[in-house]
């Protein structure tokens, strides 16, 4: 083995994913991404938050491999550019779950969870997969083979789609909140998975979410992106607002507040309006332009 290939493997063991001055914007649309960067460790399990529209699922579809960003080296998963290496979907190693309901298998391309197909059918399609893999994931996701697809519930559809997602021994698994449709227990049960995965086998886990329920044990780090920027990036253990406040949902919610405080600050008061008449008033006469003052 050369020490070349050597050399790689350390690296790899060192960082699953490297962002180095990612720059990014939608067609006709302003920078959504200025210089990110961002580093995430071998069995991490790396929560993504921010508000709604803050470029969390962007970034993600971008360490997925889903959109073209500069060179090779901007974007580098298991120490290999995501989209001009697409073996590392293929292989199974990086993974990507979504929330369409459509999942990517290898070479197969999108596969659509809506026809008329049986569970069994869309999963034991997946080829290269270790049986007992795949049994465990079946009894941990409770999935009846026989639901016929078309039929099912968005809950037991979510079950099937990441069922799917994780035949494949991953290495690195990009996760766009797809517990939201989950009960309790199915969600904890899923979280625990993916700990295990990471423990024993050094996967890493990136996760975008808005809900926080049992995930101060569960993740590792968190890293916090507002409009496209990246605010803090840091272990849940060294958060020291997590030792004053209860837990982790307050806070993000404080994160988020202070931004939404930050960004009223910002925001220029539309020009004055004459103010409207009051039908208290003895002079007030009904207009027919009234409506407009809603
Ligand atoms: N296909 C697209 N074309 C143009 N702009 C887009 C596209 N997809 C997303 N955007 C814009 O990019 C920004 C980031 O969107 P993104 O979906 O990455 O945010 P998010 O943090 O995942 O939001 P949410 O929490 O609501 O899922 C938003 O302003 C959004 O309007």
């Amino acid at each position: 083995m050369g020490k070349g290939v050597e050399e790689g493997e350390v690296r790899r063991r060192e960082v699953s994913i490297q962002i180095c001055g990612l720059q990014f914007a939608y067609e006709g649309q302003p920078p959504l991404f200025a210089e990110f960067s961002l580093n995430v460790s071998p069995g991490s399990r790396c929560l993504l938050v921010g508000a709604n529209g803050s470029g969390k699922t962007t970034l993600l579809r971008i360490m997925a491999g889903k959109h073209m960003v500069g060179g090779k080296d901007v974007v580098r998963v298991l120490n290999t550019s995501a989209f001009h290496d697409t073996s590392l979907v293929c292989s199974g190693d990086l993974a990507y779950l979504g929330g369409s309901w459509s999942k990517s298998v290898g070479s197969a391309g999108e596969v659509p969870l809506q026809g008329d197909f049986s569970a069994e059918h869309m999963i034991f399609g997946v080829e290269g997969v270790d049986p007992v893999r795949r049994e465990k994931l079946i009894e941990l996701l409770d999935i009846d083979l026989h639901w016929r697809m078309h039929k099912v519930s968005d809950g037991q559809r979510r079950r099937v789609q990441i069922c799917m997602g994780l035949l494949h021994p991953f290495q690195v698994l990009l996760l766009d909140e797809v517990t939201v449709d989950l009960d309790v227990v199915a969600r904890l049960d899923l979280l625990d998975f993916f700990k295990e995965e990471c423990q024993e086998r050094g996967a890493t886990v990136v996760y975008a979410t808005h809900i926080f329920d049992g995930l101060e044990t569960w993740a590792t780090d968190v890293a916090y992106i507002r409009d496209g920027e990246l605010k803090r990036a840091e272990k849940l253990a060294e958060l020291s607002e997590l030792s004053s406040a209860s837990n982790l949902l307050s806070v993000v919610e404080s994160w988020l507040r202070s931004e939404t405080k930050s960004t009223a600050k910002k925001v220029v008061k539309p020009p004055t309006r004459p103010s409207r008449p009051s039908p208290f008033d003895s002079t007030f006469r009904p207009s027919r332009h009234m409506a407009y003052y809603r």
